[in-house]
């Protein structure tokens, strides 16, 4: 039978209580709380082995969670599960398809298979669903002739059919060349416009920035962060100063940094930054509402600056905060390709480990 909590705030589509999976002595998914609210374009974000798959599977009850809960459309998904996947689509690894099979026949098999009627309405839909996911001029084609961004969607459109109302893409851009994955933006962004609740897991920090309104940033299986992403973006948020030469920007660094203990509420840190053939910037730690302060003090300190800018925040700068606390002296882009370029060992060295945990999975 179906229950739904009468507590339940028909605003939150999914929401994860101290959701925990240990695979032996490795915690892959460590004491979860996440909240994906409805017409949410949710980005679940962290480098490869963060927890992002096995989260994905617990929400669609492939596996079961050592701990916790996961309460989807106000129904616990332990208990509920059919009614819940009525309600969601989703594409968690490359949808397999037959290759001599068109793309409109592939999506036959699938709708015959998942027990949706045959017949025009069904016809109507299986056309509606090509051309949310631009697939209507390839419909005749045979499947093993579509590119792998195509092949991609067709998954996507598969995992429509049934017009779900929440849907879960793990890693829908992996592997897609550049053209590959702005058709995925794009498709995400309709997606949303028509209303639909997404969850989409990506180790992209630049894809989540450009489509997902909120947030959650996971690292070895723990949740770091979780927000809207402007207010996230708030994090690193900065003042860029360029100086006239390479002295002055050193002169004024020593300046700032004397002067933070002084300002310490608002004045967070302040490093120059190198760029090759570049003049060096200065970039200080603040709200951008403090600027005209750092201009008046380097000016009391005859340092007049060629330009003060407020520098917007972008996430692979608030993932280096959260994950590194800083960035230290590398910029955002290469501490974060070091990183991602380790992650895989680093997880795997420093994973959460439990003693005499079960095995699961
Ligand atoms: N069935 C399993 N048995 C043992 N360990 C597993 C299993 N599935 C995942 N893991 C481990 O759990 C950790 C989290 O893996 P998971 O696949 O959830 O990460 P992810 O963030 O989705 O990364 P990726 O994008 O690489 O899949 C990893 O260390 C992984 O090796």
């Amino acid at each position: 039978m179906k229950y739904i909590s009468p507590s339940y705030d028909k605003n939150i589509v999914i929401s994860t209580n101290r959701l925990t999976k240990a695979f032996g002595n490795l915690v892959a998914v460590n004491d979860l709380h996440l909240q994906v609210m409805r017409g949410d374009v949710f980005g679940f974000l962290g480098p490869n082995g963060s927890g992002k798959t096995t989260t994905i599977r617990m929400l669609l009850g492939l596996i079961r969670p050592t701990a916790g809960s996961a309460i989807i459309f106000g129904m616990d998904n332990a208990h509920q599960l059919p009614h819940i996947l009525q309600r969601v689509g989703a594409i968690v690894e490359t949808p397999v398809f037959y290759p001599y099979l068109s793309g409109l026949d592939n999506l036959r098999v699938v709708a015959a298979t998942s027990g949706m009627m045959s017949g025009k309405s069904n016809d109507r839909r299986l056309a509606e669903v090509l051309e949310i996911v631009e697939l209507r001029s390839y419909q005749k084609l045979n499947f093993r002739q579509y590119s792998l961004g195509m092949k991609q969607r067709l998954g996507i459109a598969a995992a429509l059919l049934t017009d779900p109302e929440l849907v879960l893409l793990d890693e829908p851009t992996n592997g897609l060349d550049p053209a590959g994955m702005i058709e995925i933006r794009k498709l995400i962004k309709r997606l949303s416009e028509l209303g639909k609740t997404i969850f989409l897991s990506s180790h992209l920090l630049h894809e989540v920035q450009q489509v997902c309104n909120r947030v959650a940033i996971m690292q070895k299986g723990n949740l770091l962060k979780q927000g809207e992403v402007p207010t996230l973006l708030q994090i690193s948020e900065m003042i860029e100063v360029r100086l006239n030469t390479p002295q002055e920007s050193e002169r004024a660094l020593a300046i700032i940094q004397q002067h933070q203990e002084h300002a310490s509420t608002w004045l967070h840190g302040v490093k120059l930054e190198n760029k090759r053939d570049m003049q060096p910037v200065l970039l200080i730690e603040a709200p951008i509402t403090h600027s005209s302060e750092v201009n008046a003090l380097l000016a009391h300190n005859d340092i007049f600056a060629a330009e003060i800018r407020p520098r917007e925040g972008n996430l692979e700068d608030v993932f280096l905060e959260v994950t590194t606390g800083g960035a230290g002296n590398h910029t955002g882009m290469e501490a974060l390709a070091e990183h991602l370029a380790h992650a895989d060992v680093i997880i795997h060295e420093s994973n959460q480990v439990l003693e005499g945990e079960e095995k699961h999975g």
